[in-house]
């Protein structure tokens, strides 16, 4: 059951969100029923190995999936409200006549849900999962911008940052010439890059790894957007540079006030940044909580291993241990848990019974995991009986 919580708080819901990629080999449900929300000024974290569907999530919110990957089902309501109004002016039927509360259908994805007395939208959102890709052009890289791992991919080798960032500049705030060229150098300025006047008209093969990736977020906040989606920011770049990465992105939320997604299969990154984590394996989330709960307190077998494998000072940089296997590819809707043949906990029903995110226990309503062992306070029977009857559940409403 999702908790309930004010829609307002979030900036972003993703609900049961289905992608996939249909190949002539299979279909791969890389993300598999996937919910959560980001709060504003909030940083979300997903954790999970390679291949669980992090970054088809993130493409996916960005409107990015390419072929042969398609959103299938679910929604992903952004609300940031000056995107929700520009799109309501643009593209929804009859604002005018519409009423408080009102909204233009399950269909649309545009729906206000709150005008004030003089008719300005003060609450809806945009669903980018089934929005038009021509809208989806106009929303992307302006209120949504994401940081990849790779700066090159980011960063076009024949210009110069300063004029990358000036494009940027141009596309999405209109800015021309010398108010431009003023801007991208206070935008590096911002993101820390020294003697930033002269560097502005370096290229990027000019800068350094670290000073690169500064440079690709200089050109994310371009756009002033008001979520920053960051897949594996720092996984190219060495541990000196990923905490100053890290300490950057903090100070720049901060002051721009910005609400960030975080992906990232190192759970020391996590506790660096996050506020929250999801936990994801197999296109599903397993496991979310406050980071400081998740460190503190790791219910799913697969959070526990994540955690165990984290390198050591103590052991030299060494991993502790590491979860034997891989991560299955997901074909086929699930009717059991993926994890479980990886699992050091598995037990019979496991194999039978897919799990969904369920309260760990009583006592804790912000902390879910999708196994089988829980809630803990009730009985093993009980507990894997609500896992099957919520599973057949949601099935049987699709
Ligand atoms: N373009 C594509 N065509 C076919 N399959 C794809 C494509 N992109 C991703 N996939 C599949 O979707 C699944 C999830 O991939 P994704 O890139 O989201 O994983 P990830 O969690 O981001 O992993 P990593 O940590 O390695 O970046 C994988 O099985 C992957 O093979
Ligand atoms: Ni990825």
């Amino acid at each position: 059951m999702p908790r309930a919580r004010p829609d307002t708080d979030a900036i972003l819901s993703v609900e049961d969100l289905h992608t996939a990629f249909f190949t002539d080999k299979e279909t791969i449900r890389a993300a598999d029923g996937v919910s959560f929300d980001i709060g504003y000024g909030e940083t979300v974290g997903i954790v999970g190995e390679s291949g669980s569907g992090k970054s088809v999530t993130a493409r996916s919110i960005m409107g990015l999936v390419e072929s042969p990957g398609k959103i299938t089902d679910g929604h992903i309501k952004y609300r940031g409200i000056e995107t929700v109004r520009k799109f309501a002016d643009r593209y929804s039927r009859s604002t005018a006549d519409r009423t408080d509360g009102d909204t233009v259908g399950d269909d649309d994805f545009v729906v206000v849900e709150e005008r004030d007395a003089d008719g300005t939208v003060t609450a809806g959102y945009v669903d980018v999962a089934n929005m038009p890709e021509n809208a989806r052009q106009r929303l992307r890289g302006s209120a949504i911008s994401m940081v990849f791992q790779d700066p090159l991919t980011s960063l076009n080798p024949v210009y110069t940052v300063g004029n990358q960032i000036k494009e940027a500049l141009k596309l999405h705030q209109g800015l021309r010439g010398r108010e431009a060229t003023r801007e991208a150098i206070e935008l590096l300025e911002a993101v820390g890059i020294p003697d930033a006047p002269r560097r502005v008209n370096e290229y990027p093969h000019e800068f350094s790894g670290g000073m690169r990736q500064r440079a690709v977020i200089a050109t994310a906040l371009a756009c002033d957007p008001e979520l920053l989606i960051c897949d594996e920011p720092t996984t190219a770049l060495d541990v000196t540079i990923q905490a100053q990465i890290l300490e950057l992105l903090k100070e720049l939320q901060k002051e721009r006030d910005l609400s960030i997604m975080f992906i990232t299969h190192d759970m020391g990154v996590v506790a660096e940044i996050c506020d929250r984590v999801n936990v994801m394996y197999a296109g599903e989330l397993v496991e979310r909580a406050s980071a400081e709960e998740l460190f503190g307190n790791p219910k799913h077998p697969y959070t526990q291993g994540l955690l165990d494998s984290i390198p050591s000072r103590n052991t030299g940089g060494d991993r502790l241990s590491i979860i034997e296997g891989d991560v299955e590819t997901p074909n086929e809707p699930a009717t059991y848990c993926r994890f479980a043949p990886r699992c050091p906990k598995a037990f019979d029903e496991c194999d039978h019974v897919h799990p969904v995110l369920v309260d760990v226990n009583e006592a804790n309503d912000d902390h879910e995991a999708a196994c089988l062992l829980y809630p803990e306070d009730e009985t093993q029977e009980a507990a894997v009986e609500r896992h099957r009857s919520q599973t057949t559940g949601a099935e049987a409403e699709r």
